[in-house]
């Protein structure tokens, strides 16, 4: 193959006017010419450093200027020949049919398909095709982009699917097939896929059956519930590969090296939409094609050395458990059922007595009360993902638990308690879009605990609503919250060995009836939501692992686009 110059500029029609096309390294622009110089032909440049100027210049006006256009290569999906017979192109907003003139002149064309940004946060698949005289100029253009192309080798090209046929609306497979197969096959992305037929269908085949070296990346089609799943497939295989046993709490966990990436279908989709900006399947589908990575932080949740679950956005106890253990029963209602069970879980008004004990993050950028936002790029979670692997690597040296870490101060706090949440992230979905805990960072390795003490259902009601609105829901003299790495509770009324916590209702129903005398109470402790997860035990020790696995996802962009 003829090796391309570094830099191309031609002259192409496009929408009946002329248009000067330039491709370097870096970005694909498209420029109209005046009137005057209206003469479509092509020309080859060899001089990379005007190219490069002249991307500068356009990408600081981002996108469009009026007839100008630039596209980041890192952002285009594929390139396409055309067949001009019949094209209509869109021009102000009206199809128009291409004049028996112009396709005879510029019979040769190709398209270029590339990521459009349109409003709160959604990408959309945007396309341009460029016409021309010269079948030879169409061919090295193509050939061109599609070698630009094949330098992004972040891209995945083989991806293994899971597909949740039954969360959220159950509309999992259909948003597959319509909105992410078609682009899947654009960027030549081929694909191994699973409808998972019982739960825990796609844990259990990452675990033990999944030829993982044949595949780039995992996506799941559905919500929380299946990233989950994947998660908790994927991170234990990575351990049983690597011999690491986790039922021990202070272990240090291997990064899983495939990225995941979530195709939202659930009810929630805060993992998604907290870490993309929205829950949008053609959004999530682009951020797969272009080989985004971020790094997520994951919490391991042990109790009595013995491993639980892993959490990547909430652990919640009391209001958030609660609503989840009510809402479980109402699956047939779909997403509604929080709303219902959220009202009901609400008006109930059960706090719970435990203590919870943490050592605060202290030697970290940011705090759960100031006003910087984990964006993508993220600064804080660069600084402190660096900071953690240093003290991995002195921990290493010494051979085990770190001097530093075991110094540090545990504070204990003792109490009755409406929620105690864990956020590890901010946790924004659409019935919260800033979230849990609104500075919470995602691969900054540490979780923000939020602690609710009891307070009248006025009050409470305040704190819940703030999370809606601009005001500072931490800002109430029964809210608490701290930046930790590690957390432990121990529920009032302790669960004894080989004791669940149906168990513990039994025993203490009479000390229930006491403690709640103006309610159909029926239990002393609460359940833990973990991810929207029922934990069977009270009484838990958490640990954050920091950018423990990787998604296909940038963070939220700091512009929100047009
Ligand atoms: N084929 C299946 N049949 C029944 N349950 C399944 C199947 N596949 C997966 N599941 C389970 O369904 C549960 C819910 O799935 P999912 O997270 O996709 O939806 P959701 O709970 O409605 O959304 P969210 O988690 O965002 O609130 C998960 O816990 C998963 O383990
Ligand atoms: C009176 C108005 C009050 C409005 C209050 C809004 C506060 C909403 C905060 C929402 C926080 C969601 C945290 C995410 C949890 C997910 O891991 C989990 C699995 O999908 N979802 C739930 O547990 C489902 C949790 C559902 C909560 C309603
Ligand atoms: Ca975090």
């Amino acid at each position: 193959m003829e090796k391309q110059p570094r830099i191309l500029v031609s002259q192409f029609m496009l929408k009946n006017r002329v248009f000067e096309v330039t491709l370097n390294r870096l970005f694909l622009t498209w420029k109209e010419l005046n009137a005057r110089k209206k003469r479509v032909s092509g020309s080859i440049h060899n001089t990379f450093k005007v190219g490069f100027c002249l991307a500068k210049v356009l990408h600081r006006t981002r996108g469009v200027t009026s007839g100008s256009h630039c596209v980041p290569v890192s952002e285009i999906i594929a390139v396409q020949e055309t067949e001009v017979d019949n094209i209509q192109t869109k021009d102000e907003g009206k199809w128009q049919k291409m004049s028996q003139k112009t396709v005879e002149t510029y019979p040769y064309a190709f398209t270029v398909f590339y990521v459009e940004r349109a409003r709160q946060h959604r990408w959309r698949c945007g396309n341009v095709t460029f016409f021309c005289s010269d079948g030879l100029l169409r061919q090295q253009w193509v050939q061109a982009i599609k070698e630009q192309l094949s330098l992004q080798t972040c891209r995945p090209k083989h991806l293994l699917v899971y597909i949740n046929p039954y969360g959220g609306k159950q509309q999992g497979k259909q948003i597959y097939e319509q909105k992410v197969v078609q682009l899947f096959t654009l960027a030549s992305i081929s694909t191994d896929v699973i409808v998972t037929e019982r739960a825990n269908h796609a844990r259990d085949h990452l675990k033990t059956e999944a030829d993982l070296k044949k595949y780039d990346g995992i996506v799941c089609v559905g919500g929380d519930g299946m990233f989950s799943e994947v998660i908790h497939g994927l991170i234990s295989r990575t351990q049983t590969d690597s011999g690491v046993d986790q039922n021990c709490a202070h272990e240090k966990l291997v990064q899983c090296n495939l990225r995941v990436g979530i195709i939202p279908a659930g009810s929630t989709d805060c993992i998604c939409y907290a870490t993309i900006g929205i829950n949008d399947p053609v959004t999530s589908a682009l951020h797969i094609i272009v080989g985004d990575s971020q790094a997520l932080d994951v919490c391991s949740v042990h109790h009595n050395d013995t491993f639980l679950k892993y959490s990547v956005s909430l652990l919640g106890y009391g209001f958030y458990g609660d609503i989840l253990a009510d809402s479980e029963k109402k699956r047939w209602m779909g997403p509604a059922r929080y709303d219902f069970s959220g009202i009901k879980t609400f008006l109930s008004h059960h706090y719970y007595e435990g203590t919870v004990s943490f050592q605060p993050a202290t030697d970290i950028l940011g705090n759960p009360r100031d006003k910087t936002k984990c964006r993508s790029g993220c600064y804080v979670c660069q600084h402190n993902g660096q900071l953690f692997s240093e003290e991995i690597r002195d921990e290493s040296v010494e051979g085990g638990v770190s001097e530093n870490e075991d110094e540090r101060e545990w504070k204990v706090v003792k109490g009755k308690f409406l929620a105690i949440n864990a956020a590890s992230m901010s946790c924004a979905c659409p019935r919260s879009p800033k979230g849990l805990s609104p500075a919470a960072h995602l691969a900054d390795g540490t979780t923000d605990i939020i602690l609710v003490r009891k307070c009248s259902r006025l009050n409470f009601l305040r704190h819940l609503l703030r999370h809606t609105s601009k005001d500072d829901q931490f800002d109430l003299t029964f809210i608490e919250v701290h930046r930790v790495r590690k957390f432990k509770f121990t529920p009032k009324y302790c669960e004894s060995e080989d004791t669940d916590v149906k168990d513990v209702r039994k025993k203490l129903f009479s000390q229930i009836c006491r403690d709640h005398p103006a309610c159909s109470c029926t239990s002393v402790n609460s359940n833990w939501n973990c991810d929207g997860e029922i934990l069977d035990h009270a009484a838990v020790e958490v640990g954050v692992h920091c950018q423990l696995i990787k998604l296909f996802a940038r963070g939220i962009e700091e512009k929100a686009g047009v």
